[in-house]
């Protein structure tokens, strides 16, 4: 049943809808995730090195929204890596798509109520940094929630202490440790020249930007853009999880109207393809680091 209520930009999934969504899923599979990883666009095979793999298609899973972009399967896959339970998002919900905030952000709090302590989210995005290249993954730092400044925020409406406070601390939303752990796992596989930390940007997209919006965008602070994440990490961070972020560089964003390149979703596709391995080990690694760090620090 699709149950939601959002009215304008005010979301109100139900704690029933969630709870339904839970159960649902505690019902149908023996796994008990700690670690959620979302893939984006094109890195669905982060859940390929998984152990005893259990695989639902959304629209299978009661009150989940569909995948409606290319690139992104459409399936949760509940798996074991290097014995930590994991739960793998193959593709993830964009405001493009025509879904609510309260839609896009609805696995993050099912996560939470499944027991899951931490999040690991991975999208593609354009690089603005002049530093950047091609193939670059960058440590999301920080994030500029864009849409959040014009009312298209997914803890507008009424809250819901049961996942969390009112007025959340945004400051440290990507956990410090969490990030010097990459780097430490990017020096031992021999990754660490194109690993980068920068401050990743929402756009609503669908359209790529203008020259006149990357260059407002370099100004602002953003090292890269894209078009989903901040929703997700919002809402896992009022709920008290830890966070990390991690950016593909897909594309060198145009600040310069003498640029002859164009930017597509094919290109963003491949470059994907071309990362996943490296990023498939380095998701990998984390897996089993954050958790250890969670289980030492609790
Ligand atoms: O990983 P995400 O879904 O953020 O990927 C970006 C944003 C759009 O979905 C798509 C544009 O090519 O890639
Ligand atoms: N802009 C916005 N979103 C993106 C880009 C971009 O250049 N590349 C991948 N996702």
């Amino acid at each position: 049943s699709r149950t939601m209520h959002c009215k304008g930009n005010s979301c109100s999934c139900s704690f029933e809808d969630y709870k339904l969504t839970t159960q649902w899923l505690l019902n149908h599979t023996s796994h008990r995730p700690k670690v959620a990883v979302i893939c984006g666009s094109g890195l669905g095979l982060l859940a390929d090195g998984a152990a005893n793999k259990q695989t639902f298609r959304y629209q299978d899973i009661p009150n989940f929204p569909v995948s409606t972009v290319a690139g992104h399967e459409g399936c949760l896959v509940f798996g074991t890596i290097e014995g930590t339970s994991c739960v793998f998002m193959q593709g993830h919900f964009h405001l493009y798509e025509g879904y609510s905030l309260c839609q896009v952000t609805l696995p993050v709090r099912i996560f939470k109520l499944m027991g899951v302590e931490s999040l690991l989210v991975t999208n593609a995005s354009g690089g603005i940094c002049p530093d950047f290249k091609v193939g670059d993954i960058m440590i999301i730092k920080d994030h500029i929630n864009l849409p959040g400044f014009a009312g298209q925020h997914p803890l507008c409406g009424p809250n819901d202490e049961r996942f969390g406070i009112r007025f959340p601390c945004m400051s440290d939303a990507y956990s410090k440790d969490l990030r010097r752990l990459v780097l430490e796992a990017g020096l031992e596989l021999g990754c660490n020249d194109f690993i980068r930390e920068g401050v990743y940007c929402m756009v609503s997209g669908p359209n790529f930007e203008t020259i006149a919006e990357a260059r407002m965008l370099r100004i602002l602070g953003c090292d890269s853009v894209g078009m989903s994440t901040v929703p997700e990490v919002t809402v896992a961070k009022h709920c008290g999880l830890r966070v990390l972020g991690l950016s593909l560089i897909t594309n060198k964003v145009s600040l310069d109207y003498s640029r002859e390149e164009k930017v597509n979703h094919e290109e963003v596709l491949q470059i994907s393809k071309m990362r996943a391995e490296v990023l498939q080990k380095l998701v990998a690694t984390m897996i089993s680091r954050c958790q250890q760090q969670s289980i030492n620090t609790h």
